[in-house]
């Protein structure tokens, strides 16, 4: 059984891959959280010390090695923005879910975390602008859609496993 999840910065990807590889009894992968173990680094420092470039090189790198494992699969808010990771993830025949979210709950839910270097980089405008110009991408590349901003993670596991049809 493998599962993809793709969104913005706060959709809720690591929360809900959590949540879903424990209902399902399978693993749950994160790939920000690969990366950093494989580069023994937070997001923040290689996007600090190596810059932004750097850090889509093992993005790519180590999303090419994830997608080969069973699981759920979450991944980077930017992983499908790159031509080649989406490339890879529409090739890899997985079904792929897009957690979306409007942007008022992005921003309820990444306000007061600095884990993102993104968001302690942009101001609010170019945030939406990224958030806006980033959704057309994660729906091409969707097979399920679930908007978020009204349902709790429980509400929003249900959903993925009716629609996917995933006991
Ligand atoms: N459905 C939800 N309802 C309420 N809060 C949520 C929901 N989903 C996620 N959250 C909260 O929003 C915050 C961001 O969630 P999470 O870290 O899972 O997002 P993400 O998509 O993995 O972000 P990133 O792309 O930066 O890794 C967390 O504090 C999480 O608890
Ligand atoms: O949206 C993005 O481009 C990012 C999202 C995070 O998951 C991390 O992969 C990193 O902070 C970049
Ligand atoms: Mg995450």
């Amino acid at each position: 059984m493998q599962v993809i999840l793709i969104g913005f910065m706060g959709s809720g990807k690591t929360t809900i891959g959590q949540l879903l590889a424990r209902t399902l009894a399978t693993n749950h992968i994160d790939l920000d959280e690969f990366i950093m173990q494989k580069a023994q680094q937070s997001i923040t420092e290689i996007f600090a010390t190596k810059g932004e470039t750097y850090f889509r090189q093992l993005e790519q790198l180590y999303l090419k090695q994830t997608l080969k494992l069973p699981g759920v699969l979450s991944t980077g808010g930017g992983t499908p923005i790159i031509a080649p990771n989406a490339a890879l993830l529409a090739h890899s025949k997985i079904p792929i879910v897009w957690l979306s979210t409007n942007i008022q709950t992005t921003f309820q839910r990444i306000q007061n975390d600095t884990s993102r270097p993104l968001v302690n980089d942009l101001d609010t405008t170019a945030l939406i602008k990224l958030q806006k110009k980033r959704n057309p991408l994660y729906q091409a590349l969707a097979n399920i859609i679930i908007p978020t901003d009204e349902l709790t993670p429980q509400q929003i596991v249900a959903q993925i496993q009716r629609q996917l049809k995933l006991a």
